[in-house]
C-alpha cells in the first residue's frame, strides 16, 4: 500500500542536454550542447496536481518527456516503488508506461487518423492488458467515453469528425482507460478556443478528484494552472525559479520572474485590471546554449545586482522555495525602472 506521505515521484537534479550538431556534421566535429533542463528538483505526492509554467523554451515539455523516457536525461525521477525512471531501458519503462500516461497539446495530431475513436481509446488497454476479452475492452471503452462526455454512438467515428475539444476528450479517455497513477498533461488546452479551455480543465479536475490521480499540468500561462494546481513550479531557461503551494504562489510571488508572469494575467475586476502595472520582461530569452552566468534570469530581472552575475542562487525554502538572491515583492521604483528600460 502507498504511504500517503511518500511521494509518488521524487525528481532530483534532472538534466537534459541535446547535441544540436546539424545533420551534415562530421562525427569528429565538436558537439554543440544545449541544456534544455538544468537540474530540476521536485516531489509529487499521490493525487496531487503540480502545475508547471514558464515561457516557451523554458524546458517544460522536455522535462515531461524525460520523465517517461522519450528523451535521454540524467539525474533521478524516482517512482514510489524506488525505481529511478531515468535511464530505464524501453522494455523496463513499459511497466511504468501504464501508470504514467501523457496528454499532448495538439489533440487532433496526437490521434491516429486511420483508427476509430473506439480503437484509439482501447489501444493502451490492449497493449498493457493483453489478457482482457473483447467484451471487457469494449465495456471499459464505453465507460471511459461516458466519463469524458462522449456519446456511445461516436465509438466508430474517426478523429477528423470531431472538434478540438472533443479530440482532447478522446485523448483524455485514452490516457485514463488504463487507470494510471499519474497523467502528464503537456499544454492540453493551449490549442483550444478559450471557451472550450475551461470545459477541458474542469473535466480533468473532476476526473483527477474522482480517480485520485496525480497530474503534472504544463502551461505557458499562470492563469491556466491556477485553479487546478495544488503546487506550482515556475521554470525559466531550464531551471526552477519558484515552487510553492498554488495559493501561496499567487498571493505572495517571491521571484521577480513569477511576479512578471503574474502581472500579465488579466484580473476579472475591470477597476483592478486598469490600476495594475504589468512588469515587462525586457529583452529576449537568452539562448540555452549560452545561458547567463550566475542567475539565468538576471539579464531580464528588475532587481539584478552584481552578485546575480557571479553566483547561481540555490532553490531555498521549505514549503515555498525560491531561487533568487533577493526574493520578495518588487518595489514601485524597481517596477518603474523595468518599465522605463523595456
Ligand atoms: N529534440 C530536441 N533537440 C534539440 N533541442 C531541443 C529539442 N527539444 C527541445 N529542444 C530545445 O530545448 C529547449 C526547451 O524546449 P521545450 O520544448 O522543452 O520548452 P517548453 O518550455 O516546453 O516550450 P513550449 O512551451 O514552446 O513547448 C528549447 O531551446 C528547445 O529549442
Amino acid at each position: 500500500m502507498t504511504n500517503a506521505q511518500e511521494p509518488l515521484l521524487r525528481v532530483r537534479d534532472l538534466k537534459v542536454t541535446f547535441d544540436i550538431r546539424g545533420a551534415g556534421a562530421m562525427p569528429w566535429s565538436p558537439p554543440r550542447l544545449l541544456q534544455a533542463v538544468s537540474g530540476v528538483d521536485f516531489n509529487l505526492m499521490p493525487g496531487q496536481t503540480l502545475g508547471i509554467v514558464g515561457e516557451s523554451g523554458s524546458g517544460k515539455s522536455t522535462l515531461a518527456r524525460a520523465l517517461i523516457g522519450l528523451v535521454p536525461a540524467t539525474g533521478e525521477a524516482r517512482w514510489q516503488d524506488g525505481t529511478n525512471l531515468i535511464g530505464l531501458s524501453p522494455r523496463k519503462m513499459m511497466k511504468y508506461r501504464n501508470d504514467i500516461q501523457m496528454i499532448f497539446q495538439d489533440p487532433l495530431a496526437s490521434l491516429n487518423p486511420r483508427m476509430t475513436v473506439g480503437q484509439i481509446i482501447a489501444e493502451p488497454l490492449v497493449t498493457h492488458h493483453p489478457g482482457l476479452s473483447r467484451d471487457e475492452v469494449r465495456g471499459r471503452v464505453k465507460e471511459m467515453m461516458d466519463r469524458v462526455g462522449l456519446l456511445p454512438n461516436q465509438i466508430n467515428r474517426y478523429p477528423h469528425e470531431f472538434s478540438g475539444g472533443q479530440c482532447q476528450r478522446i485523448g483524455i479517455a485514452r490516457a485514463l482507460i488504463v487507470r494510471p497513477k499519474l497523467v502528464i498533461c503537456d499544454e492540453p488546452v493551449s490549442a483550444l478556443d478559450v471557451s472550450i479551455q475551461a470545459q477541458v480543465i474542469n473535466l480533468l479536475a473532476e476526473l483527477q478528484r474522482d480517480l485520485g490521480l496525480a497530474l503534472i499540468f504544463i502551461a505557458h500561462d499562470l492563469s491556466v494552472v491556477k485553479h487546478i494546481s495544488d503546487r506550482v513550479l515556475v521554470m525559466y531557461l531550464g531551471r526552477v525559479m519558484e515552487l510553492a503551494e498554488a495559493e501561496a504562489l499567487y498571493a505572495d510571488p517571491r521571484h521577480p520572474y513569477t511576479q512578471a508572469l503574474l502581472s500579465a494575467v488579466p484580473i476579472p475586476d475591470p477597476a483592478l485590471e486598469r490600476a495594475k502595472r504589468i512588469i515587462p520582461l525586457g529583452g529576449e530569452l537568452p539562448s540555452p546554449m549560452k545561458p547567463p552566468s550566475g542567475c539565468v534570469f538576471r539579464t531580464r530581472c528588475a532587481r539584478a545586482a552584481p552578485i546575480c552575475a557571479d553566483e547561481r542562487p540555490e532553490l531555498l525554502g521549505v514549503e515555498h522555495l525560491t531561487a533568487c538572491h533577493f526574493p520578495g515583492k518588487l518595489t514601485d521604483e524597481e517596477i518603474e525602472r523595468a518599465i522605463s528600460v523595456a
